[in-house]
């Protein structure tokens, strides 16, 4: 919608029903603030792949574990030559796309947005995007990519894509636990032992992406290893407030959207969670705190229906492991 209303001319390829929805009355997009401050964006939107017409540029908007399926349609239409740009959480995606593409911009995306409905959107903050790429790209293709997002939203170019990659993995190990409790139902401001366990499990990813060789990118408004580190060391009240205020910047995190909202019990746990955990093990890094959770998020993900777990229940699984 960003892209769209820039003047950028964007087709959006998903399923029917989302389609059909989305072409008789646009996309509605909202700063999640201000919910009743939504515009409308006019995109056309195909659920046939035959209809498409050739772009200029993919953009992947998709879990990891959509990739492989989605690539295989699209390089059979399209080739392997167009240039693609993927949005994905995690590292997967750059075992996936090398597979499929030739030339392929990775995109970390520093901020959250969701879905109400068909055609309803809703944003914590309009961007940044960090794009890089592992070669492939020419400087002129990686320049008129990142002018024209720029059009839309704040896009910057990363040279080093993994360090930023890493960087946000580390945030993201909090989606597992955000899910598990539901935080968008269930407050947990007032929560000291939750607020140990967010701080606990990034404090571990920071460890084991150190241990990895990776550095701290700086990624537009999420919490930097400095802080985390401090809110780990540090009684909990020093760090209350800044805390607080990361706090309140997580609305609906992706994982939440697929076990909660969607009620699936497909995720990018392993993708993220288990990705860490075994860079752990390889690095020889203690993470007791993530092995405790993403256990339990194993055991939890895969009922139906999925019923949000007490900070307790998590804190005593902690505990006795
Ligand atoms: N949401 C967020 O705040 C953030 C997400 N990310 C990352 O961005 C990536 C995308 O996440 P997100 O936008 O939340 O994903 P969603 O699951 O919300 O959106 C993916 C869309 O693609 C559609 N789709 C899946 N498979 C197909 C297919 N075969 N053909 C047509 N359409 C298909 C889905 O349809 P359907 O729903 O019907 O399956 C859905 O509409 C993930 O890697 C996530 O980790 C990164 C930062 C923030
Ligand atoms: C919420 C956010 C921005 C950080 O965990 C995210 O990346 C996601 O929802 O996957």
């Amino acid at each position: 919608a960003w892209l769209n209303n820039a003047d950028i001319q964007v087709n959006l390829f998903d399923k029917q029903k989302a389609c059909d929805y989305i072409n008789q009355y646009g996309v509605a997009v909202y700063l999640g603030e201000q919910p009743e401050k939504h515009y409308h964006a006019k995109i056309k939107a195909y659920s046939n792949l035959d209809e498409v017409p050739t772009p200029d540029v993919i953009v992947l908007c998709i879990k990891n574990y959509s990739l492989a399926g989605v690539s295989e349609q699209l390089v059979n239409k399209f080739g392997k030559e167009i240039p693609v740009v993927a949005l994905q959480n995690g590292i997967e995606n750059q075992q996936i796309l090398p597979q499929y593409f030739d030339s392929v911009i990775y995109g970390v995306v520093c901020f959250n947005a969701w879905v109400d409905d068909f055609g309803k959107v809703g944003y914590q903050k309009k961007g940044p995007l960090a794009l890089g790429h592992n070669g492939g790209v020419s400087v002129t293709e990686m320049n008129k990519i990142i002018t024209d997002f720029n059009k839309g939203v704040e896009t910057f170019n990363y040279p080093n894509l993994n360090d930023a990659v890493h960087s946000k993995i580390v945030i993201n190990l909090t989606n597992s636990l955000t899910t598990l409790v539901a935080l968008h139902k269930n407050d947990q401001s007032k929560s000291t032992a939750f607020q140990k366990l967010l701080t606990s499990m990034t404090y571990e990813g920071i460890q084991v992406m150190k241990a990895a060789g990776f550095k701290e990118s700086k990624l537009g408004g999420m919490p930097s290893w400095l802080l985390i580190t401090a809110a780990r060391v540090l009684p909990c009240f020093i760090t209350r407030k800044p805390y607080l205020k990361n706090l309140k910047k997580m609305v609906i995190s992706s994982m939440a959207q697929d076990i909660i909202v969607n009620g699936g019990s497909t995720s990018e746990l392993d993708s993220i969670n288990g990705y860490v955990l075994s860079l752990a093990k390889k690095y020889g890094i203690k993470t007791p705190i993530n092995d405790a959770i993403y256990k339990i998020c194993q055991e939890e993900f895969v009922k139906s229906p999925f019923e949000p777990v007490t900070v307790d229940f998590i804190w005593q699984r902690v505990e006795s492991t």
